[in-house]
């Protein structure tokens, strides 16, 4: 058999703990399937005294990650540190010492993507990231190659694993926030910072990422609409149940295609995140726990879906080590595998033009008319109700309206003129509403 692959795993957490240990417990399988033993040549870390999930010997700790990328004979660097810096150094350092790079890291891919994928073209390595979206489940490689000959135009799905999870336990165990939150945590799903998953920041970055393969588009987080579920509460929650459905959040990438003058078509795109109510019947409202999936839509495959473990140390890490197989393959072979497509520079399309359904909740006084003068404001800014439920109480009632699709900026014209108006006491809710209208 050849020499062996040295592999430098950079960051020994969650992901790189299991990472380190199937590079131990796979290693026959591992160099069959390369054609070459994988040595681990060391594992660089913050902190040389902190637990660890997995045995690393001591002599190949190191907390010199930099020192450890630049040695010279390093052939692949696996980074799954997170973050944008020192990340992004280390990963540039790797392709120029001639090393090829694995990552699961979203935020920095979907921050300064380009600036890495040019680094891997000019120093002809491979630089590949499956792990960076959805976790175990294959769906970057599909947008990237088995998709290439066909035009796809949506991306809906659950992509952050711990949302999933905080909001699962609170519609099926009426757990609350913080509650589920630490239990995500505690479960290795969570963010070094939290705030990142529950305000959306790494579903928007997943987002940029999906986008951009798919669309062929440099898609950024910057240009990703973004809400959280930190807003969401236990009444949101229950209120979707009573109307049959329940909240997720949700990733969504459009591809806009308009026809100009002379039959010319203009392609932009429109990519947002933000939690829904999805209907019981539809098919990511059973995706539970920290699952994930990813429904892609393109003109001649029609519609597909991808299912799987979004978040966690040992999903990830099996989709890291798939990328590595194949990065090592093409080492080996003095080739590079499928690097990003050319890009097409398109327009990103405002959220204010954004199409969906709304569930709006609106506390109103009790008296005639009320519903005649809700009515009037959501069709005086062309927004049509599709149904409307009254819950009384003392002397105020909740009138609850599901609208048919309108855009964002019309929403927003009616809830202000909403709350400007004298029976009404508090629009208590506004959330969108994903799935087919029945
Ligand atoms: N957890 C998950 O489910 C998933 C995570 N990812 C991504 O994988 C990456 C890693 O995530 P995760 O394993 O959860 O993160 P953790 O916070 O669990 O681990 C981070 C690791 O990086 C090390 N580290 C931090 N700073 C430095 C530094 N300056 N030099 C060397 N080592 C450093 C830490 O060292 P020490 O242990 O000493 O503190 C730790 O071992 C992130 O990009 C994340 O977004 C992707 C998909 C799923
Ligand atoms: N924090 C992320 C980890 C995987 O990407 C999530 O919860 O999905």
């Amino acid at each position: 058999m050849s020499n062996p692959l040295k592999v430098a795993v950079l960051g020994c957490g969650s992901v790189g703990s299991q990472v380190v240990r199937l590079l131990r417990a796979q290693a026959d399988d591992l160099a069959a399937r390369i054609g070459a033993p994988v040595e681990l040549a060391g594992v660089a870390v913050r902190r040389l005294d902190a637990p660890r999930e997995v045995d690393v010997p001591a002599e190949l700790l190191t907390t010199d990650a930099m020192g450890l990328v630049c040695r010279g004979d390093i052939d692949v660097v696996v980074e799954v540190i997170g973050g944008i810096e020192p990340a992004r150094s280390l990963i540039l350092a790797a392709l120029e010492n001639g090393a090829s790079v694995v990552t699961a890291n979203k935020a920095l891919l979907a921050e300064d993507g380009p600036t890495l994928y040019e680094a891997a073209d000019k120093a002809g390595r491979d630089l590949y990231y499956e792990a960076a979206v959805a976790g175990a489940i294959p769906i970057l490689r599909p947008l990237r190659e088995s998709l290439a000959g066909d035009k796809v135009t949506r991306v809906l799905g659950i992509v952050n694993g711990t949302t999933n999870f905080i909001l699962d336990r609170m519609d099926t165990a009426g757990s609350g926030f913080d509650e589920a939150l630490e239990e995500a945590q505690a479960l290795g799903y969570a963010e070094a910072d939290p705030t990142a998953d529950v305000e959306g920041f790494d579903a928007a970055a997943k987002a940029a990422i999906l986008a951009s393969l798919a669309f062929h588009s440099r898609v950024t987080a910057a240009d990703v609409h973004r809400e959280g579920i930190s807003e969401v509460t236990a009444g949101d929650a229950r209120s979707a149940r009573d109307m049959g459905s329940v909240i997720k959040l949700l990733a969504i990438a459009e591809l806009r295609t308009t026809e100009g003058e002379g039959g010319h078509r203009d392609e932009a795109v429109c990519v947002r995140v933000h939690p829904a109510m999805i209907p019981r019947s539809h098919p990511l409202a059973s995706v539970r726990e920290a699952y994930n999936a990813v429904f892609v839509e393109s003109e001649a495959a029609g519609q597909l879906m991808f299912y799987g473990p979004g978040a966690g140390g040992a999903p990830t890490a099996s989709a890291v080590l798939g990328d590595l197989v194949t990065v090592a393959r093409n080492h080996r072979q003095g080739t590079r595998g499928v690097g990003e497509s050319a890009y097409a520079d398109r327009t990103v399309v405002p959220m204010g033009e954004a199409r969906t359904r709304y569930h709006v909740a609106i506390d109103v006084d009790d008296r005639a008319g009320v519903l005649a003068a809700v009515a009037t404001a959501f069709a005086g800014h062309g927004v049509s109700i599709q149904t409307v439920r009254q819950e009384g109480r003392d002397d105020d009632a909740q009138l609850v309206v599901v609208s048919h699709e309108a855009t964002d900026a019309q929403l927003a014209a009616t809830v202000e003129e909403l709350r400007g108006m004298d029976i009404v006491r508090d629009v208590t809710s506004v959330m969108r509403v994903e799935g087919t209208e029945e």
